[in-house]
């Protein structure tokens, strides 16, 4: 069966209620089934420190998704890919009755050219960004001026972003909320404590056993 499949990737350094709040807006807006939250080993652009250990970030987001239809996966860690455009591409061809959609906020649009691969990775599946309070220049400026520009869809057409032909962005304005991570670290920088031990359980048992199914 085809599913409409929203992926967001991020640190989840750690988890917060934004992440679940924009993903279930997403999933309304695209009529998704199931949004993945991919976990990702390590962001490239950002710097080491201050990366809390995996499982702990990993905990912090299931604990986050529990009774939604987000499903948290560790297949960046499993894969061993940094680079979205790696991790793509090999998603792509282990689910190819799935359909995928890549969802990140304003303030990575900016920086979105000097991902590995960026156009190869639009092209690979349609884009939907979601708004973020206080970002909103820097992706009206990356929207205006980049090579992205020409295949921005209307916000009104989200619903169809199954038969669109990548490159396809669209720009969804969803109920702000400036939930940050960075603030949440600055208010209790020892957050991940509370997850060193009980790394198990909570959303994602199903993705985790298809993956092992995928993966052998
Ligand atoms: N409040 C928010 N509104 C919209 N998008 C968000 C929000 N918080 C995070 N995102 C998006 O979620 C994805 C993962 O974000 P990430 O885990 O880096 O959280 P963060 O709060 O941005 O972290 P940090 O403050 O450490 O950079 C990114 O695409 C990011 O743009
Ligand atoms: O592929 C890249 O070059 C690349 C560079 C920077 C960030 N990303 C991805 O962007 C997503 C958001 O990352 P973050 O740390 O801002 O939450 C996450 O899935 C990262 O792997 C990807």
């Amino acid at each position: 069966m085809t599913r409409r499949i929203g992926l967001l990737g991020g640190s989840f350094n750690p988890a917060h209620r934004a992440h679940r709040a924009m993903s279930l807006a997403a999933a309304a807006a695209l009529g998704l089934d199931e949004v993945w939250w991919l976990v990702s080993p390590g962001n490239p652009l950002k710097p080491k420190a201050g990366m809390a250990p995996y499982a702990a970030r990993l905990a912090s987001a299931r604990q986050l998704a529990r009774r939604s239809i987000i499903r948290v996966s560790d297949i960046e860690q499993r894969l061993g890919t940094v680079y979205t455009a790696d991790t793509l591409a090999k998603l792509t061809r282990r689910y190819p009755r799935h359909r995928f959609i890549w969802l990140m906020g304003e303030d990575t649009v900016a920086q979105f050219h000097q991902w590995k691969n960026w156009r190869q990775l639009a092209a690979t599946v349609p884009i939907a960004v979601l708004s973020r309070p206080g970002y909103d220049d820097e992706a009206r400026t990356a929207r205006v001026s980049g090579w992205l520009r020409r295949f921005v869809r209307p916000g009104a057409q989200a619903r169809d972003w199954t038969r669109w032909s990548a490159p396809a962005i669209v720009f969804l304005g969803l109920p702000p909320d400036r939930t940050s991570a960075t603030q949440l670290r600055a208010a209790d920088p020892f957050w991940h404590q509370r997850f060193a031990r009980n790394t198990n359980g909570g959303s994602g048992v199903t993705l985790f056993a298809e993956h092992r199914r995928h993966l052998g």
